[in-house]
């Protein structure tokens, strides 16, 4: 198909190139990132002050352009009299390059760990390094690994600019090619598509990483009813297996943000991701992200023309398309875990409130979500059944069940909460473990909201 002079042997050349190309990266980002993580740990512990001469260094790597530093690097070392090879040169300047963005990169995942969440970490007994290690450098990866890829990207390209040093690398190899050769286009082609069958794995690793979170984040949101904003940047982040209740006073936003984190409500501003899905970016597919993501309310909102069997097969038959006989064994399952075996062929008219409630938990774990949101599913209860239905609660939240709940029950929210975010005004004025917004509010706000309600 190609009319080329183009040999054996000048792919082999290619490849060499292609290889000096790979070998002048991975040493540069790995030493980049090792210093990184060291200077952004420090940058995030200790005062500016004293980070002040480090911060200059490293903005100077970031401002002067990579070519300059090449060069004058290169200069430096020889009258140093080093007697470093342009290889070794390359290897040192790149990485000190790339550990400026590095440290940047290190330091904004540090501080996108709530305080709240280290400060939790903190009162549980964990020591500084045990928080950095358990909390901080798990937490922080998932935020730092796209930049840290789309750096890995950049320095692959960058290095090129190597070749100035006289290394023969990919971009190098390429141009002898065409001096050579005279065929500029065929031979950069092939230089390109080689840089791209490179960076191509790394790239990908970016898009598999955006399924691998398991948690629901919400980040600086905001949500308006025409003139009246009732959130006005909430930012939280519920990990797999935790319960999180939300308590506040009425009209605070509470429900408004459930709503918004299944997608039933648009947002003005802000994210929220659903295990690393963009709820309400263009293009999701919402009701497949729902289904991870089960809601009860305070009305049970029963189907009062069906029985409680089918309330619970419902979904699952006509969402999941499972078969009748599978949907059946489900909806038993679960109606038989919320105390409702004996109910199945029953209307849900017939069925006290606190049982209707606890038919509509079964039917939405039906579905086999990995989050559940609650909003004040025991509101609407007389006292009597209150009880019923928050043992249920208890016992998903026991069997590691992730969730949210909007409660104005004190009692659960401090005995079955790893976490309670105090709502006030549209904003989460207060988050922490139980023991800490019950027992040592820090904020005024949640004190008085407490001093009323108990
Ligand atoms: N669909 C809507 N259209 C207009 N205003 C709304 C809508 N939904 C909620 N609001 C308003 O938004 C504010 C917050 O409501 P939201 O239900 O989120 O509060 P809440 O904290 O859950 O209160 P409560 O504890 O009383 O349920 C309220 O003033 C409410 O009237």
């Amino acid at each position: 198909m190609f009319d080329t002079a183009l040999t054996l042997s000048d792919l082999l050349f290619l490849a060499q190139g292609a290889l000096v190309t790979l070998a002048v990266t991975a040493i540069s980002v790995l030493a980049g990132t090792l210093l990184g993580v060291v200077f952004g740990v420090f940058r995030s512990n200790v005062s500016a002050w004293v980070t002040f001469p480090l911060i200059f260094v490293l903005d100077v790597f970031r401002s002067v352009p990579l070519l300059i530093q090449l060069i004058l690097g290169n200069a430096f070392q020889a009258i140093a009299g080093w007697g470093w090879s342009p290889f070794v040169t390359s290897c040192v300047i790149l990485s000190l390059y790339t550990s400026a963005y590095a440290t940047e990169i290190v330091r904004g995942a540090i501080e996108a760990v709530p305080q709240t969440t280290r400060r939790a970490a903190r009162s549980l007994g964990l020591t500084w390094r045990q928080d950095m290690a358990n909390i901080v450098f798990p937490m922080g990866l998932r935020v730092a690994l796209p930049s840290w890829i789309g750096l890995t990207l950049g320095v692959m390209k960058d290095s090129a600019l190597v070749l100035w040093l006289g290394i023969i690398e990919l971009l190098r190899a390429s141009q002898i090619l065409v001096t050579r050769l005279q065929e500029p286009l065929f031979i950069l082609s092939v230089a390109g598509a080689i840089y791209f069958l490179l960076s191509f794995p790394i790239a990908r690793l970016a898009v598999s990483n955006e399924g691998g979170a398991r948690m629901i984040e919400i980040e600086n949101v905001r949500k308006s009813f025409g003139p009246l904003e009732v959130l006005k940047g909430v930012s939280l982040t519920v990990n797999k297996g935790e319960v999180v209740s939300i308590i506040g006073g009425s009209g605070s936003g509470k429900s408004t943000l459930l709503t918004c984190i299944n997608g039933l409500e648009p947002i003005d501003a802000g994210r929220i991701l659903i295990d690393g899905t963009e709820v309400h970016a263009r293009g999701t597919d919402l009701n497949k992200l729902r289904r991870k993501v089960g809601i009860v309310f305070q009305q049970w909102n029963a189907f009062p023309h069906l029985t409680v069997l089918e309330n619970v097969t419902l979904a699952p038959r006509k969402v999941l398309g499972m078969p009748k006989a599978q949907a059946e064994e489900i909806a038993v399952r679960q109606l038989t875990h919320v105390g409702l075996a004996d109910k199945l062929k029953v209307y849900p008219g017939r069925l006290s409130g606190g049982q209707q409630q606890r038919m509509a938990i079964a039917r939405a774990l039906a579905m086999s979500p990995s989050y559940m949101l609650f909003d004040e599913v025991t509101s609407a209860l007389d006292p009597q059944l209150v009880g019923e239905v928050l043992d249920t609660l208890k016992m998903l939240a026991e069997e590691g069940m992730t969730m949210i709940c909007v409660t104005h029950e004190m009692g659960f929210a401090r005995d079955v909460s790893k976490r309670v975010a105090f709502f006030h005004q549209g904003v989460i004025a207060e988050i922490g473990p139980p023991e800490q917004i019950f027992g040592a509010p820090q904020s005024a706000e949640t004190r008085k909201f407490l001093s009323n309600v108990r």
